[in-house]
């Protein structure tokens, strides 16, 4: 049975360069975000596609409720731990990703963060805004000759250590599958976690969040660094322990934290609440891939693919960000 996308329902803010794209090729699409569970569980079974973010959340009962008429779900973006890919496998339901579209502006909004913990531009700005004008407050320290530890040597860890690199900072760096000579590439010395604890000024985490990710940075790991290191989570809520970092910071072993993800979005708990308020905290709202430039390169990406999977048109024929090989073979 072939796979044939003519109704698609977009779940989550998309660039309208998607849904150009799309109807360019015939393709109906749908606008309704920020649905309450049961009216998307509802609205899946009109549609043969959905198209979706991080803040929908497509989970087992949602697939569920679409077996039998939706068949894929593209993730504008990189991050699919919001999709149950094993209960979409199992419902025959294509899960694509489009995993270099915002890669870049994860890494620049790295880097933005690793300057703002060594310049206290943040807190500096609102005494401004405040009418102060307190010079001897706000001092900062030199990134240059500093270590930082880019933990995922991914797209977003190699483009954040190109970078950082030109600063000045020597850059170390961990990923089990990376190469020595990828890495040396990116001018990262690769190294164990064992050998990088103790060695990091700045630490910035670059991988999925999987059990082997979970908590990779915590009391234990932080134990072993520097009296006075700075973290930075751009990549998923969860792989840092928060209440490690809290205390960290009340002991001085952490003297500055930037968080930008958190293990549930918007955040609800007392620690990331605790911890979003700390004067030593950068925190921003999921901001990673919120650029104008990365969310046209996303839509695009997965409008392009989707069109690839209808075989409408020999210029799109790429299908790479599909995910469950498994659930497109079904197709073909
Ligand atoms: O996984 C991703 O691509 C990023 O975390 C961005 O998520 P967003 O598309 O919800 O901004």
């Amino acid at each position: 049975m072939p796979l044939k996308i003519k109704n698609v329902l977009v779940c989550d803010a998309v660039d309208k360069s998607c849904v150009e794209l799309l109807e360019q090729h015939g393709i109906n699409v749908t606008y309704k975000l920020k649905l309450p569970v049961e009216q998307l569980c509802q609205e899946v079974k009109n549609f043969d596609a959905a198209i979706v973010r991080s803040d929908t959340k497509i989970t087992a009962e949602v697939l569920a409720a679409g077996a039998g008429s939706l068949k894929v779900v593209g993730r504008a973006g990189a991050g699919v731990d919001n999709i149950d890919v094993p209960a979409a496998t199992a419902h025959n339901v294509v899960v694509l990703n489009t995993p270099g579209g915002n890669s870049i502006s994860a890494c620049e909004l790295t880097c933005i963060l690793i300057g703002a913990l060594a310049r206290p531009v943040v807190p500096a700005g609102q005494s401004m805004k405040e009418g102060r004008w307190d010079r001897k407050l706000y001092s900062g320290t030199e990134l240059y000759g500093k270590t930082l530890a880019v933990l995922g040597l991914g797209r977003i860890g190699r483009e954040v250590a190109i970078r950082m690199k030109t600063w000045g900072m020597r850059i170390i760096g961990y990923d089990p599958i990376t190469t020595e000579a990828e890495a040396k590439a990116a001018g990262i010395e690769k190294m164990t976690l064992e050998e990088i604890w103790p060695l990091a000024d700045y630490i910035t985490v670059h991988t999925p969040l999987i059990p082997a990710t979970r908590n990779l940075v915590s009391s234990e790991t932080l134990a072993k660094c520097k009296h006075g290191v700075k973290v930075v989570n751009v990549a998923r809520g969860g792989i840092i322990d928060e209440q490690a970092i809290l205390d960290g910071l009340e002991s001085g072993k952490v003297a500055g934290a930037a968080f930008d993800v958190y293990p549930e979005e918007p955040p609800e708990s007392a620690v990331t609440k605790a911890l979003i308020s700390h004067p030593k905290v950068v925190a921003t709202p999921h901001l990673g891939a919120s650029t104008a430039e990365a969310q046209v390169r996303v839509a695009v990406e997965v409008a392009e693919q989707f069109i690839a999977l209808n075989g409408t048109s020999s210029q799109y024929t790429s299908t790479a960000g599909v995910i469950n090989k498994d659930a497109l073979a079904h197709y073909q």
